[in-house]
């Protein structure tokens, strides 16, 4: 007889004074925190995981953890189930704090029925969901579960139901954070779909659809679970997962720093801290990370690093889209969400990918008041079969509905060039932008100088001489009069054009006058975004 078995009953003894109706709690309680047994526990070790209980008291501060029906059990039967019914029913449920602040949290115990989900799990699930919505706190989900109970059927399947559905009315609404920490199939892996961030471990942690045995049987390919679906896999193919680590302590405490840079709900804004870091810092050796010629690459990320409080940002989707930088940072103690464009990567060309990345981004930051800041040096889409093939008008248009309906404050700056449509859905002032900078080194145009030259002065080109030099005299003509930021200044397209080295400063102010804006987007039952 296995333990789990030995739960099945009531239970023992028939205590006669209060006292022994605690110590009989005090034993309840102990067996269901215990879970099924010891060699469960090593069994989950071994695969290099930690227990669902193990993980809770990572990810909270110590001693906050409230549980919410752990003396839970099903009520299935059928397939041996009546013998077997486990306190939790194989998924740990409540709340606690972490850096003082209330979470919610739901973990699978993979011990119990490999963390599968059935009616009683997931109505624990939705309960804890609820509770988090009215509570108006983060909700995160430590999952490692085998996605439906089979046994259970279409209870199990009915139970996934209802948490897309409270997912997605919690979207916007509460910070959402799935973990995934273990195989996540099936109906598993839907539902961190649909929240705001996803992280993963590498090795221990997969998520697909179907796995490979039923990927062999439908189209002949063989592969391994991690090669389907690994952390690696959806952190730099598939962009399903924004972060991932090589272990289960780091990953959290990753979860603890992205919850601490967000607020608890949408009325609220991101918590502010005190700075040290002095906002009117000048930064002269931004002038060279910053090479003056358009064509040569150079790292954004070093040009953030510079100019965010003490150096540090938490990079979204660091490895996926690599040509756009997506990042969460603090200005003078203020969240701020940054959006870059990656010179050093594809040279910094907005394509489908990106698009995708950046409008996910923006529409994160807008719904629980993140203030915008987009850094431009961007040469335009992406030109290509591919690109218009796989849809880019529609992904483009993804990130320019992101940005023109974003409320929160925003502010752009053009450090070298941005050219064309990239430049009007990069955050320009023409699609909402409440203040745009440039430096005295950017070239706004529709295209590069050859590229204009050649298209408008095509026949006197032709015509010339020397053609070869006619062309050089015409480029140098039409970078004379239209590619210096002056051009846009003279026409207010811009605010100002600024000393690179004050940027810090300038955007320190720029937040604190915006701090309290507040707009209004027409009444509406939702948009129609493209997709
Ligand atoms: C998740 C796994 C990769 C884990 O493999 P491991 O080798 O680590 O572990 P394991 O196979 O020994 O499983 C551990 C214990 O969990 C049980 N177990 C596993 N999957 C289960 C499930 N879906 N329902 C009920 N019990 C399940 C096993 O019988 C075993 O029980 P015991 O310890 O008693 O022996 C594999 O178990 C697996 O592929 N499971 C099936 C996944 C799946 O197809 N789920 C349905 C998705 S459909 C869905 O969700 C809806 C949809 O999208 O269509």
């Amino acid at each position: 007889m296995t333990v789990l078995e030995e739960t099945t009953g009531e239970p023992a003894g028939e205590p006669t004074d209060a006292r022994g109706r605690v110590a009989e709690l005090h034993e309840i309680r102990a067996q269901a925190v215990a879970g099924p047994s010891e060699k469960a526990t090593e069994a989950q070790h071994a695969k290099g995981k930690l227990t669902a209980r193990e993980r809770i008291e990572l990810l909270l501060d110590p001693g906050s953890f409230q549980e919410v029906e752990q003396l839970r059990r099903h009520r299935a039967t059928g397939f041996g189930l009546e013998a077997k019914k486990p306190y939790s029913d194989g998924v740990i449920t409540g709340w606690g704090t972490v850096e003082g602040r209330t979470v919610f949290v739901y973990a699978h115990d993979f011990r119990i029925f490999g963390g599968a989900l059935g009616e009683a799990h997931a109505t624990k699930i939705h309960k804890i969901m609820d509770m988090a919505i009215a509570a108006g706190a983060p909700l995160v989900s430590l999952n490692d579960g085998a996605g439906a109970r089979i046994q259970e059927g279409v209870s199990a399947l009915a139970g996934y139901g209802g948490i897309f559905q409270r997912n997605t009315r919690a979207s916007g609404v509460i910070p959402q954070i799935s973990v995934m920490l273990g195989p996540c199939a099936g109906g598993a892996a839907y539902s961190p779909a649909l929240t705001d961030f996803v992280f993963m471990v590498r090795e221990t942690s997969q998520m697909f659809i179907t796995g490979p045995d039923v990927v062999k049987a439908v189209t002949g390919e063989e592969i391994t679970q991690n090669g389907l679906g690994g952390a690696d896999v959806h952190a730099e193919t598939s962009g399903v997962c924004h972060f991932a680590y090589d272990d289960e302590e780091t990953c959290i405490a990753e979860v603890r720093y992205l919850l601490s840079l967000l607020p608890q709900n949408n009325r609220e804004n991101p918590p502010r801290v005190e700075c040290a870091d002095p906002a009117d810092r000048r930064s002269d050796v931004l002038l060279d990370l910053v090479p003056a010629d358009g064509n040569r690459p150079y790292d954004m990320a070093k040009v953030i690093e510079e100019i965010v409080d003490d150096g540090e940002y938490l990079e979204v989707h660091e490895r996926w889209a690599r040509n756009i930088i997506c990042a969460l940072a603090r200005l003078d103690g203020q969240v701020v969400g940054i959006i870059a464009n990656q010179p050093q990567v594809l040279a910094g060309v907005l394509d489908i990918e990106a698009s995708e990345k950046a409008a996910r981004f923006v529409q994160m930051c807008d719904a629980f008041n993140v203030p915008i800041v987009t850094f431009l040096d961007v040469p335009g889409f992406l030109p290509g079969v591919d690109q218009e093939h796989g849809g880019i008008i529609r992904h483009g248009a993804k990130l320019l509905y992101a940005y023109c309906n974003a409320t929160v404050p925003r502010i752009s700056l053009i450090l070298r060039k941005a050219y064309g449509g990239a430049y009007i859905v990069m955050d320009s002032q023409s699609i909402g932008a409440d203040l745009t900078y440039a430096w005295p080194t950017n070239e706004i145009a529709v295209m590069g100088a050859e590229g204009a030259a050649n298209v408008i002065f095509r026949r006197q080109i032709a015509d010339a001489e020397d053609p070869e030099a006619m062309r050089q005299k015409m480029v140098k003509e039409y970078k004379a009069e239209l590619m210096h930021p002056y051009y846009a200044a003279e026409r207010g397209l811009v605010d100002d054009v600024i000393d690179p080295a004050e940027t810090r400063e300038v955007l320190v102010k720029s937040l604190a006058m915006l701090q309290s804006k507040h707009a209004d987007l027409p009444s509406r039952k939702h948009g129609n975004p493209p997709q």
